[in-house]
């Protein structure tokens, strides 16, 4: 089978963006990485480090950075790898300068907290000739550019281009698992970022692991009746980018979701956990606006709720403890 796709760009010279352009980057594949920062670019092209949002993992050499979004003009597929609050303006400078079909694979996970949409929506406003597909699953930055084994989910709605994608992208150690239910792996991976603030306020705050435990799977319950009434496939939600990733980042304190939620459970404020850290924690902008969608979809996700409620301020850590706790029994299941 010849090569169909030889030119990529990768929007986001973050952790997530470099790794994935380091995993591109290949005989035969040509990857251009944009950064936002002049000196992550300057980084990666002169010493072939992201200094900054990756330190430590010598990237190939032929891998090139820039700052203009002008050199992903009119390349073979694009991955969009900035912030879910930064997406639309991203692929927006892309408008008119892609062509018809072109895949635009969707890495980020969160929702859009002006409009309440998922990726796969910001992407049809912003290009709507774009084909997209959607990347997630169980995947740390550090691992994929150091090449150790990952699984992910690939979902797409043009098979042809999925056939194309995993020839662009599989490699012994970075497997991906195709799909077609992009909405359920966008869903997973916004809501487990919220799940992983839960539970890592439950072990700051020393309530132990059969706490964290119960907190992952009725967190997971949460997951699939939002996808359910979404109109999500139930099968993702226990595939990789649903339970593979809940697991992944619920109980890795590397996580930076993970990270926060033990620092609000042993008493640190939000804002001097955002404020000491130079990396995006997605739960934080997703869970206010998640709360927002499940209320419109009439599902109950009491989890996500109490975060929601914890990160504006309207509850306290003890008191949303108090009040998940005193919830009346019911019986056991996702509609439960
Ligand atoms: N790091 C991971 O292991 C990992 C794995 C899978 C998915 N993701 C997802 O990838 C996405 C990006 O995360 P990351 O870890 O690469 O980021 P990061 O925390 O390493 O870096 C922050 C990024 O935000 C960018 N940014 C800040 N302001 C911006 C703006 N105004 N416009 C555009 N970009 C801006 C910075 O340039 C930088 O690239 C997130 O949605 C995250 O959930 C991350
Ligand atoms: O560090 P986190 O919490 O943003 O999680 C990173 C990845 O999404 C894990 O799959």
């Amino acid at each position: 089978m010849t090569q169909a796709l030889k030119t990529f760009g990768v929007i986001g010279g973050g952790a997530w963006g470099t790794a994935i352009a380091q995993m591109l980057c290949r005989d035969g594949q040509d990857v251009t990485l944009w950064c936002l920062e002049a000196e992550v670019a300057d980084a990666i092209n002169s010493a072939h480090e992201n200094t900054v949002f990756l330190p430590g993992v010598p990237l190939k050499p032929a891998l090139r950075a820039t700052t203009s979004l002008a050199d992903l003009y009119n390349l073979d597929a694009l991955f969009a790898v900035a912030p879910a609050q930064h997406t639309r303006s991203t692929l927006a400078a892309l408008k008119g300068h892609i062509a018809s079909g072109t895949p635009v694979v969707l890495c980020s996970k969160g929702i859009e907290l002006s409009t309440g949409k998922f990726m796969t929506e910001v992407l049809a406003d912003a290009l709507p000739e774009a084909s997209p597909a959607v990347m997630s699953g169980p995947s740390f930055a550090i691992d994929v550019a150091k090449g150790l084994p990952t699984a992910v989910t690939l979902a797409v709605e043009d098979e042809s281009i999925g056939s194309e994608l995993i020839q662009a992208i599989s490699t012994p150690t970075f497997r991906p698992y195709l799909a077609s239910d992009l909405l359920g792996a966008e869903i997973g991976g916004a809501v487990k970022n919220v799940l992983a603030i839960a539970c890592g306020i439950a072990l700051g705050k020393g309530l132990g692991r059969s706490a964290h435990a119960a907190l992952i799977a009725r967190g997971s319950a949460e997951m699939t009746r939002l996808a359910l009434a979404m109109g999500a496939d139930r099968e993702t939600m226990s595939g990789l980018s649903g339970l593979g990733d809940l697991v992944l980042t619920c109980s890795s304190e590397t996580s930076r979701n993970m990270s926060c939620g033990l620092a609000l459970g042993r008493g640190e404020s939000l804002d001097s956990i955002l404020g000491a850290r130079n990396a995006v924690t997605e739960g934080v902008a997703t869970a206010p606006v998640l709360r927002r969608l499940a209320s419109e979809h009439d599902v109950d996700m009491p989890i996500c709720a109490s975060v929601a409620a914890i990160i504006t301020g309207e509850i306290s850590v003890d008191d949303a403890i108090m009040t998940l706790l005193m919830r009346p029994n019911k019986a056991e299941g996702v509609e439960a």
